[in-house]
C-alpha cells in the first residue's frame, strides 16, 4: 500500500458534528465561486479538485477521497459495469468520480441513493456542473424503499457493481434486500467503504462466509439486530436528523450465493486507516433439502 501523502489531508474530522450543519451548501457556495467556474463546467476532474480544497482547507467532507477513490476506479475499468449502484451519494464526491469512470468504461447507468434530499440537491448540482447528468440519476430516500422502487418499476433489474457507502448498519440489510431482488447475482461485484474504520463486523462476517455458514445462520441473529457490532456513535451518526434506524430483519437475503471477498488497505482522506472490502459474486448454489 502507497503510503499517505500528509500534503494531501482532509482537515481533520470533529468528534461529534463533522456533517449536516451547513457545511455541504457552504461547499456550493464555493464550488460556484470559484473565479475559473467556467473552466469547471463539463470537468469531473476539476470539480473534484474544488471539493478537495474545500475539504483540505475549510472544513472536513466525508468523502471517499483520492486513495479510496482509486480502488474503486481501478475496479470500474475492470469490471465495466454496464449498471453501478451506490447507497449514500453525500454531496456527490464519488458520484463524480465512479459516475465519470462508469461512463468512460462505456457504461449506461449509474444511480446515486441518497436519503438526505438537501444533500441530494448538491450532488444533482454538482452533477449537472460536471456535465454527467445524462448517465447518473439522483434518487432521493432510504436506500432499501429506493431500492424496493426502482426494481418494481422496472429501472432496475440487475447491479453490476455497487459501492456501499451509506449508514453503516444497513450495508448487510441492502446487501441482502438486492440478493432476494436477484439486483445482485452471479457476475455483481460488491465494494464496501470505511471496513476498517469505522469497521462492520456483521457485513464482513457475511460476505466472508461460505454458503453452509450462511445457511447455518438463516433466521438466527439475535439482540438488537440493528446495533449489534456497532459502536454506539455509528449506530446514532444519522439519529439527530432520521430518529431511531429501523431496518428490515426480515429480509433473507439468497444464502446460495457464493462469494469471493478480499480487503484493500487504504486511508481516509484525513490519513487514518481504513479499507475497501471487494467482494465479488462467483456463482450460486442451488438449495438442496436434505430429507
Ligand atoms: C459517508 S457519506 C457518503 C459519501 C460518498 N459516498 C462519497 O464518498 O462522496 C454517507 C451518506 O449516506 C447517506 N445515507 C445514510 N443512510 C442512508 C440510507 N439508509 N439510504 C440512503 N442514504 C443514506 C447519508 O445521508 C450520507 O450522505
Amino acid at each position: 500500500m502507497a503510503p499517505f501523502n500528509e500534503q494531501n489531508a482532509y482537515v481533520e474530522q470533529e468528534e461529534t458534528v463533522f456533517f449536516d450543519d451547513g457545511r455541504e451548501i457552504e461547499l456550493l457556495h464555493f464550488v460556484y465561486s470559484q473565479p475559473h467556474i467556467d473552466e469547471l463546467r463539463g470537468s469531473p476532474e476539476k470539480i473534484l479538485a474544488v471539493i478537495d480544497e474545500f475539504a483540505r482547507t475549510k472544513k472536513y467532507l466525508m468523502n471517499v477521497g483520492e486513495d479510496k477513490g482509486k480502488i474503486v476506479t481501478d475496479l470500474i475499468k475492470e469490471v465495466k459495469p454496464q449498471t453501478m449502484v451506490e447507497l449514500g451519494g453525500y454531496i456527490g464526491y464519488s458520484t463524480i468520480l465512479f459516475g465519470a469512470a462508469v461512463r468512460q468504461v462505456g457504461g449506461s447507468r449509474y444511480w446515486s441513493l441518497e436519503r438526505n434530499p438537501e444533500f441530494a440537491a448538491v450532488i444533482t448540482s454538482l452533477i449537472d456542473l460536471a456535465g454527467l447528468s445524462d448517465i447518473v440519476k439522483v434518487i432521493v430516500g432510504p436506500s432499501d424503499a429506493s431500492l424496493r422502487r426502482l426494481h418494481k418499476q422496472g429501472a432496475l433489474s440487475s447491479i453490476d457493481l455497487m459501492f456501499l457507502d451509506h449508514y453503516k448498519p444497513a450495508y448487510l440489510y441492502d446487501l441482502k434486500l438486492c440478493e432476494q431482488l436477484r439486483l445482485v447475482s452471479p457476475g455483481s461485484v460488491l465494494a464496501a467503504d470505511n471496513v476498517i474504520k469505522p469497521g462492520n463486523p456483521p457485513y464482513l462476517a457475511y460476505v466472508r462466509s461460505s454458503v453452509a455458514e450462511k445457511r447455518a445462520a438463516l433466521g438466527s441473529s439475535s439482540g438488537d439486530a440493528v446495533t449489534d457490532g456497532f459502536a454506539e456513535k455509528t449506530a446514532k451518526q444519522y439519529e439527530k436528523r432520521e430518529g431511531h434506524e429501523h431496518l428490515n430483519a426480515e429480509v433473507l437475503g439468497d444464502p446460495g450465493l457464493v462469494y469471493q471477498s478480499v480487503l484493500v488497505n487504504s486511508w481516509e482522506p484525513t490519513g487514518v486507516p481504513d479499507g475497501v472490502e471487494i467482494t465479488r459474486c462467483v456463482g450460486k448454489e442451488e438449495w438442496i433439502e436434505k430429507v
